[in-house]
């Protein structure tokens, strides 16, 4: 019943079995308790529960890691690493921190300075701290680490900024590297030849998400970023046609073997990426029945559009959909190749001094990091989605130690007449169709929990918090938090009483790549940074 690791359980399914709060009685749920995070930037983190101590962390400020008394909200401890100025610059996307992860009485934080740092859970005593990689070639670290026995298993950032991407395992005891394994070949490395000469080396692929992993299959998974540089061509073709050069692992699925780092499969969403849609998204566990047989699988919702059913074993394609409206970059996924089947006469790819038009999704995706949750009691996924199209011309690449590596320009704008910039939907995993949709004119909606209570709780970027009907997606409930909320809220139950926390502070650097759209966003509500836990009175 309680939230010990960020998705919740292992595989980041986001479901809680407590029904204390529940449809006949949320509408009576207060806030027992607030804290301020300290920090106005982008606040994304999902806390989560050990004993009766929730551990919460922040955007960088000068705060990052709070150690909490989970009745009162009380500070235990608080862990304020120092942060190097200018790392700002190093951020694509804001100076942001997902949350923390626990085992054996330690708590271990990924640092935006690209550092992962081991404390003692009950006082916050740094006990070591690893370097996995140099920050100013554009790499931080914005997700909490995946725990697996031993090891602390991290990725970092810099799909933006040419940046070669890895997961590292370190030992949970010492701090000490056990294995690196990069994303990208070198040339003469297995699947070098899906890259054009040794472009692989400064090609993305960066892990900058959670990873999920299985007990059973004894498999890690995470999804890999967009390929740098964005344009195309530097990495194989310029067109549709894209010949070998697919650029492995970018924009994939990679499941690894914990003791070693060997990459056992993967499965490549979007090959020869040039629109920048990561494969990060969280990797979520169902057993789903396939041909009649009660199957374990992993469940996506993917930047590019298409919601992914794989057989977690071995990585086959199960299912493949359109999960957003107006998709057009690809009409579907070939079911016997698993590639994509791409708009005809480069229609969508752009390309050197070549415009592209309409694409659909943005950049931004279909859906972007802030986390789904799959509902055991229904059956459903429930996706925050976004519905925006962009236009993107390419131009020249150059690449520059820690600074942007796109070579493409980007316009961002609203899909066409549609009304809608994004919304939460209700999704059968099985039958891969919608169940309910609920139409948001602003996008950005926040990640998801489900409950055996039959509620859906998420956030929105005008700073509501809301309990829905997961059956049909009605509001029960909602509680202005003051700021956007982008991040996943969480249950805990102590003591006989369920709590619900959530963390506010809409998106900070967001808006910058939305043009007009961002401008909307900006105004949806103020910056802010706080964590708000409620109960029922
Ligand atoms: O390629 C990368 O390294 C990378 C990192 C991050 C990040 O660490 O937050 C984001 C992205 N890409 C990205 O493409 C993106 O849309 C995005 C949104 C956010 C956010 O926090 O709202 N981070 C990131």
């Amino acid at each position: 019943q309680n939230w010990p690791v960020y998705g919740g359980d292992a595989g980041n399914t986001r479901f809680s079995q407590s029904t204390e709060i529940n449809t006949s009685n949320v509408n009576k749920l207060k806030v027992k308790w607030a804290l301020q995070l300290g920090s106005l930037r982008s606040q994304e983190s999902t806390p989560i529960l050990v004993g009766d101590t929730l551990y919460v962390s922040s955007s960088f400020g000068p705060k990052n890691t709070f150690a909490l008394d989970a009745r009162t909200g009380q500070i235990r401890w608080q862990y304020s690493p120092d942060v190097p100025k200018g790392i700002d610059q190093y951020a694509c996307c804001d100076v942001d921190n997902r949350g923390v992860a626990y085992n054996d009485g330690k708590i271990f934080v990924g640092r935006l300075d690209a550092n992962v740092a081991a404390l003692d859970a009950k006082t916050g005593k740094e006990l070591w701290v690893t370097k996995i990689v140099d920050y100013t070639q554009g790499s931080v670290i914005t997700s909490p680490p995946t725990l697996v026995k031993n090891l602390v298993i991290t990725g970092y950032g810099g799909g933006e900024y040419g940046a070669r991407g890895a997961l590292v395992a370190l030992d949970q005891a010492t701090g000490k590297e056990v294995w690196r394994t990069y994303t990208t070949p070198l040339p003469g490395e297995k699947n070098s030849d899906t890259w054009k000469g040794d472009s692989g080396k400064l090609g993305g692929g960066a892990a900058w998400f959670v990873g999920s992993y299985d007990p059973k299959l004894n498999l890690v998974y995470y999804g890999t970023s967009n390929p740098s540089p964005w344009a195309a061509i530097v990495r194989g073709s310029d067109s549709s046609d894209i010949g070998p050069y697919t650029n492995l692992y970018t924009s994939s699925v990679i499941a690894l073997n914990p003791e070693t780092g060997n990459i056992v499969w993967h499965y490549q969403f979007t090959p020869h990426d040039a629109w920048d849609y990561d494969g990060v998204n969280e990797l979520v566990f169902a057993d789903l029945p396939v041909q009649g047989k009660k199957t374990p699988v992993i469940m996506t919702a993917n930047r590019n559009g298409f919601f992914y059913v794989l057989d977690r074993a071995n990585g086959k394609l199960i299912s493949a959909k359109q999960f957003i409206d107006g998709v057009n970059w690809a009409t579907g996924i070939d079911m016997k190749t698993g590639m994509p089947i791409e708009a005809a006469d480069n229609a969508k790819r752009p390309g050197a001094k070549r415009k592209a038009t309409n694409i659909c999704p943005a950049l931004l995706g279909g859906k972007n990091w802030m986390p789904m949750s799959y509902d055991h009691v229904t059956g459903l996924v429930y996706i925050p989605t976004l519905n925006m199209c962009m236009d993107e011309v390419g131009e020249v690449a150059n690449y520059t130690r820690g600074a942007f590596y796109l070579g493409v320009n980007f316009n961002m704008h609203e899909a066409g007449d549609s009304g809608y910039l994004g919304g939460v939907k209700a999704w059968d995993p099985v039958a891969q169709k919608t169940v309910w949709f609920n139409k948001d004119k602003l996008p950005w909606a926040g990640g998801m929990l489900s409950t055996a209570g039959g509620l859906v709780f998420h956030g929105d970027i005008e700073g509501w918090f809301k309990a829905l009907d997961a059956k049909t997606g009605k509001t029960l409930w909602k509680f202005n938090a003051g700021s956007g909320i982008s991040a996943a809220p969480m249950t805990y139950t102590l003591d006989g009483k369920q709590y619900v926390a959530v963390v506010a502070g809409r998106t900070e650097s967001i808006p910058a790549f939305a043009a007009a759209i961002g401008e909307k966003m900006v105004a949806a509500s103020p910056e802010g940074g706080a964590l708000y836990v409620f109960t029922l009175n």
